[in-house]
């Protein structure tokens, strides 16, 4: 039996085991640390800088095709607005394209029409989708206004599966600590489904609704902690004083589902990208420590990377990928896909 293997670092069908593929995907992206890293920037405009150039080089590196789609997952709110303004202009300087980038969001209002401008489908399409060349089929969305919200959840969740799970799962933070609609308590196993949200998530986010408590819906369909555990790489941003509290107890206390963030300890590869004014509830060693590894940990990732694909490139002229054979064809695509990268 032969697949065609998303996990892939190079594109090519593999002959018996998909997991092969997979540690060798994993190897590559996984350097011996696994730690959460944390790089800090000025201010938000750098951070929004940082995190789109980031983005930017995963989907270039990742080369994708109509076949083999980059899955993005998208968050809302205003900390990513700068994000999605530095996308735009990379996809207008012809340095980035989301042909064949397939998003997800993270979370949607209950009963809030599809056309309200504080919809998370009128922001996305006003501050991202209508700017940039994504395809409007390769955009999925929650859909707050299904008839039946738990199978409209479901279906979400089987849909992320379909694509073969997230790539990468861009996210923000609440101030307490929420990641998409996931609120203090919320299961560190969650899939996608109906949440109701907390008293301060609604005071927080009433500044969109006219500072109206009352305007702002109580219900969200949101992903699950474990959807967003499952991606292959999360990168938060946060952003603000207001966010302090939530980044320290998400990277010094342990994990804890009353700040659900703290799930990403447990991720093998995630990223916190922060300005200044986040870190004010760290502590000043815990800052300066970040600070001082993230240049050696730059350069470590490069030279692992360097090194595990010349030994990709060598196991691929072996005809082999972690010691499973490759058919002709498959050996052919390996090497026609090195060539290229
Ligand atoms: N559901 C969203 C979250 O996904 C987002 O992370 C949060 C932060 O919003 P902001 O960036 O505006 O502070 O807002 C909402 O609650």
């Amino acid at each position: 039996m032969t697949y065609i293997c998303k996990d892939c670092p190079v594109p090519a069908v593999v002959k018996d085991s998909h997991w092969a593929c997979y540690t060798l995907r994993y190897d590559l992206h996984n350097p011996s640390y696994s730690n959460m890293r944390l790089i800090i920037r000025e201010n938000p405009s750098a951070v929004g800088d940082y995190i789109a150039n980031y983005i930017c080089k995963r989907i270039n590196d990742f080369g994708p095709t109509p076949e083999r789609p980059f899955v993005l997952g998208l968050p809302t709110g205003s900390s990513p607005v700068l994000t999605y303004r530095s996308l735009i202009r990379l996809v207008k300087e012809g340095k980035l394209s989301f042909q064949n980038v397939v998003t997800f969001n993270m979370d949607e209002y209950v009963g809030l029409p599809r056309d309200h401008p504080e919809s998370y489908h009128s922001f996305m399409f006003r501050e991202l989708f209508s700017q940039i060349d994504i395809p409007p089929h390769n955009v999925n969305m929650l859909n707050g206004n299904a008839e039946d919200l738990i199978a409209e959840c479901n279906r979400y969740e089987q849909r992320i599966k379909d694509y073969g799970g997230v790539d990468l799962f861009f996210a923000g933070v609440g101030e307490d600590g929420h990641i998409a609609f996931n609120e203090p308590g919320s299961s560190l196993s969650s899939r996608t489904r109906i949440k109701t949200l907390a008293y301060g998530t609604i005071l927080a986010n009433a500044r969109f609704f006219n500072d109206d408590i009352a305007a702002v819906p109580h219900m969200a369909l949101t992903v699950g902690v474990k959807t967003v555990l499952e991606s292959r790489e999360v990168v938060v941003i946060g952003t603000g004083q207001r966010k302090a509290l939530a980044i320290a107890k998400a990277i010094e206390d342990g994990v804890n589902h009353l700040w659900t963030l703290s799930a990403l300890q447990n991720h093998p590869w995630a990223l916190m990208v922060v300005d200044e004014d986040a870190t004010l509830e760290l502590h000043v060693k815990t800052v300066r420590y970040f600070k001082s590894i993230e240049r050696v940990q730059e350069e470590v990732e490069r030279s692992q990377m360097e090194l595990r694909k010349r030994n990709v490139n060598g196991l691929v002229a072996n005809g082999t990928v972690n010691g499973i054979e490759l058919d002709g064809g498959a050996q052919a695509a390996q090497l026609t896909a090195v060539a290229v990268n």
